[in-house]
């Protein structure tokens, strides 16, 4: 439920909106003017949204917009009689939308749900920022992302030994700093090696160190990273490609707690947690005789996998809106907004470079993207697959033989989920494309059992 204030002096469209709202479930507070809708704003509470007339009896709409400056709540500006410059004056004003009158009640409520969507998204980047500055920098809010949280929660306070997989880009160093920064040891260095980065001897020296002299560049003593992390945490990325030989020397240090220097005779005790992750299948790779299974039973006492991005659809709204928004931020740009149409492709698109390429898109798009950045500023492979997809129909000389009922009901549902997707599932105007009603569409979908995909809203304006 949100508070809603509607500022219109028609007291016959003032009360038909206020039915509406009510019925949606919304808190409604009305008044006729701008200066009475000022008076109570100055008042506070403020509500969640203001649906505001422009033309009103003495100040309008717009001089409200005005007076209140960056106290004026979301706005969306519902007028007749508005010219167009006081309508681009209202939009330069970074109102949320433009409802001409007279309205369906549709197309109204339409505006009134996304706005709030809207506004809930925008609060809970917002949450999550503070979230963020306090050390818990992982988003996402899926079922997926929900229970990875939980394990790192955990697992953190423990002496557990964790290995975390998944594949390249789905935040798999994150979740190690994470685990780190949730720990007692979070006072003390988290040190991150990346063991495909390097030839052998170059990570056995940056591991365990060097005394003067252990080889011919060895003009200084070094300390490895382990020493660098005493008393902390050790991050040992892409371990699968750690060299065999070097693996027996990692699971002794492991075993020991103790470590090395390259060319040295002493040993030094180091208290280190480590945490290791890869994208490989290292089950395969013990029974391939290419990683010891002892050092996988050292590492692995409790697997965390991160699931790629296209396993949490659900997440990508709000990690692409909070990416916008700090991208826009760092590069001193004005905030951008996203059309409904982009965040489907978006969220559609199956992120082969998970949140990594996410947040590099989100980078290039605050930058060369419009306001609102449309479909056509995403890149060709993200654009090329949605509209693929969405004009997606069957090829009938690859079909296999089904009975003709199959076959119907084959084509039905492609055919409705493309226009579906290719109208940003927007029912009525599918069920008038189509020439059927509503009630027989919504039939339809359910009876052939079309899903939208996660993420997506439908609208029925
Ligand atoms: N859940 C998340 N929320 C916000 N940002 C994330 C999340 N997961 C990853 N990122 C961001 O995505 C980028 C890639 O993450 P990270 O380097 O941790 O992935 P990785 O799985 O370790 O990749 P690789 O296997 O290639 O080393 C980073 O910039 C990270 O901040």
């Amino acid at each position: 439920m949100s508070r809603v204030l509607v500022v219109e002096d028609n007291k016959k469209i003032f009360a038909h909106m206020v039915a509406l709202l009510r019925d949606e479930g919304h808190e409604v507070d009305g008044v006729h003017s701008a200066e009475a809708a000022q008076m109570v704003l100055r008042a506070g509470p403020l509500p969640h949204l203001v649906l505001l007339d422009i033309r009103l009896e003495k100040q309008s709409g717009i001089d409200l917009i005005r007076a209140m400056g960056k106290d004026m709540p979301p706005t969306i500006v519902i007028s007749g009689e508005a010219t167009i410059s006081e309508a681009l004056a209202a939009l330069r004003m970074g109102i949320h939308d433009f409802v001409e009158k007279p309205f369906s009640d549709e197309r109204f409520l339409c505006s009134v749900r996304n706005c709030l969507e809207k506004i809930a998204l925008q609060e809970k980047v917002r949450e999550l920022e503070a979230r963020r500055e306090r050390g818990q920098s992982l988003l996402g809010e899926s079922a997926a992302m929900r229970r990875v949280l939980t394990q790192i929660t955990k697992v953190a306070p423990t002496k557990g030994r964790v290995l975390i997989t998944g594949e390249s880009g789905t935040g798999k160093e994150l979740v190690a700093s994470t685990i780190h920064h949730l720990s007692k040891r979070r006072g003390k260095p988290f040190v991150k090696i990346n063991c495909a980065a390097f030839p052998v001897h170059l990570i056995e020296d940056e591991l365990f160190g060097h005394v003067r002299g252990a080889f011919t560049d060895a003009r200084q003593p070094k300390r490895g990273l382990f020493e660098e992390a005493h008393g902390g945490t050790l991050f040992l990325d892409e371990i699968g490609d750690m060299d065999y030989a070097l693996q027996a020397r990692l699971l002794r240090v492991l075993e020991d707690g103790k470590v090395r220097r390259i060319g040295d005779t002493q040993e030094r005790e180091v208290d280190v947690r480590v945490v290791a992750a890869t994208n490989c299948d290292l089950q395969g790779m013990i029974a391939e005789q290419k990683f010891r299974e002892d050092l996988y039973y050292r590492l692995a006492s409790i697997p965390i996998e991160v699931p790629p991005l296209r396993e949490r659809r659900e997440d990508i709204p709000l990690l692409v809106t909070y990416y916008i928004e700090n991208f826009c931020r760092e590069h001193q740009l004005r905030a951008k907004s996203l059309a409904p149409e982009t965040l489907n492709a978006l969220v559609n698109y199956h992120w082969p470079g998970n949140i990594r390429e996410l947040k590099n898109l989100c980078e290039r798009l605050s930058i060369f993207g419009g306001d609102p950045i449309a479909p056509d500023d995403l890149p060709s492979p993200i654009f090329s697959e949605v509209a693929e997809e969405s004009s997606g129909l069957l090829r009938i000389s690859e079909l296999k033989a089904m009975s003709l009922k199959a076959f119907k009901n084959r084509c039905e549902k492609e055919f409705l989920e493309t226009m579906l997707i290719r109208t940003n599932w927007n029912y009525v105007e599918v069920a008038k494309a189509l020439e059927i009603n509503r009630s027989y569409l919504h039939q339809k979908i359910t009876g052939l059992g079309i899903q939208r995909k996660k993420g997506l809203k439908a609208t029925e304006s």
